[in-house]
């Protein structure tokens, strides 16, 4: 199941135009406050008019019908449950209201969400965290075709969003709809999406697979620096008790790794910020980094500030790094040339790590 969207709209001196596709699994749109992506998910949910265009979820075209009509699940920042009902009550009722049942049946909805123990429970006695399970059990019983996640876990704290992220990964590894997914927060993109669409006033400015976007020097003025990075997917292959290390095999290599909760042969992804690759024009020797991998040069970019881009390949994998302009003259740095990346293992946050 996809979405391909078309959509035209203007409120006040905003306008909204845009085309995109969102196959099955998460497509994160990500872009600066006011460029449009609250504006784009209502509309996808029907709650929100359009000028012009088209909106069409799995073969249907849903842009005429009404919004309870479109099996659209939306989940908002803050969770809306309804106060006088169990968590138990809450879900049965999303059921009904569903159009028809959903795929999943609803006992596979609540060991996904792990919601057994909350079930008796009204809303007021839920943490932040249980309560947005709930509101997305909500959504995944109501037999969505699309789920729109506008930046569900902001109102979290750092702790529980990491509690939470495990159980969004499992439904974006389990599910066959598109899930448009707003967040602010680099780290959560990179753990979350398959897709990502940058916005910038109301238009995409670059849009593809999740790897090929974060490691793309021209995505940079969009992401941010900090938000540019590698994203690699790969498998634990195994684990150092005596070391708490573990080693990933990616296409391209190796990494090692802090201790993961992972077990070995499981797969993982993790995110290398461009900003914590240092490059090396020659194999370094002696080093107490962990990870020094070789690659060659795809792309430089320099941008306005002191700092150049560097793409590197490693096998199949596009790496990116940031050094200075100085750093990067100073090397004689050039597309096609051979490099040593270098990456501590302390680099990747074990909290960042996902599935
Ligand atoms: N009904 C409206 N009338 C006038 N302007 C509107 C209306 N609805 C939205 N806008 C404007 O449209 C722009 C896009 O808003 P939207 O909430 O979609 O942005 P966003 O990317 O989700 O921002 P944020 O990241 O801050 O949530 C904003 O400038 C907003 O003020």
């Amino acid at each position: 199941m996809s979405l391909d969207l078309d959509i035209h709209l203007k409120r006040g001196r905003f306008t909204l135009e845009i085309q995109a596709t969102a196959p099955a699994g998460v497509t994160v749109f990500f872009g600066p406050s006011g460029s449009g992506k609250t504006t784009l998910l209502r509309a996808v949910a029907g709650l929100e008019a359009v000028d012009r265009g088209q909106i069409v979820i799995g073969g249907s075209d849903m842009t005429e019908r009404p919004a309870h009509r479109r099996a659209v699940g939306y989940l908002f920042q803050e969770p809306r449950l309804l106060p006088h009902l169990s968590v138990l009550g809450n879900l049965k009722f999303a059921q009904k209201m569903g159009r028809k049942v959903a795929p999943q049946s609803f006992d596979e909805v609540i060991a996904l969400l792990e919601l057994g123990d909350l079930l008796e429970r009204t809303p007021f006695a839920l943490s932040g965290g249980e309560a947005q399970r709930v509101a997305l059990g909500r959504a995944l019983l109501s037999a969505p075709k699309c789920l729109c996640l506008d930046e569900p876990l902001s109102a979290l704290d750092q702790g529980l969003k990491h509690r939470i992220l495990p159980y969004l990964e499992r439904l974006r590894d389990r599910t066959d709809i598109p899930i448009l997914y707003v967040t602010h927060d680099a780290a959560e993109m990179a753990r979350l999406a398959d897709h990502i669409v940058l916005m910038q006033a109301g238009r995409s400015v670059l849009s593809g697979p999740a790897e090929a976007i974060l490691s793309d020097p021209a995505a940079v003025p969009y992401l941010g620096v900090r938000a540019a990075g590698t994203v690699i997917s790969g498998q634990v292959m195994a684990r150092d008790p005596t070391t708490g290390l573990a080693v990933m095999g990616f296409d391209g290599g190796q990494l090692i790794l802090p201790e993961l909760s992972q077990t070995k042969g499981r797969s993982i992804r993790i995110r290398i910020p461009a900003q914590d690759i240092v490059l090396a024009r020659e194999k370094p020797k002696g080093l107490s980094a962990l990870n020094v991998f070789e690659g060659t040069i795809t792309q430089l970019h320099a941008g306005q500030g002191p700092g150049v881009m560097v793409q590197f390949k490693t096998g199949e994998t596009l790496f990116l790094a940031r050094v200075t302009q100085y750093s990067s003259q100073n090397m004689g740095l050039a597309v096609g040339q051979t490099i040593f990346a270098i990456v501590k293992a302390t680099a990747f946050d074990p909290a960042g790590i996902g599935t």
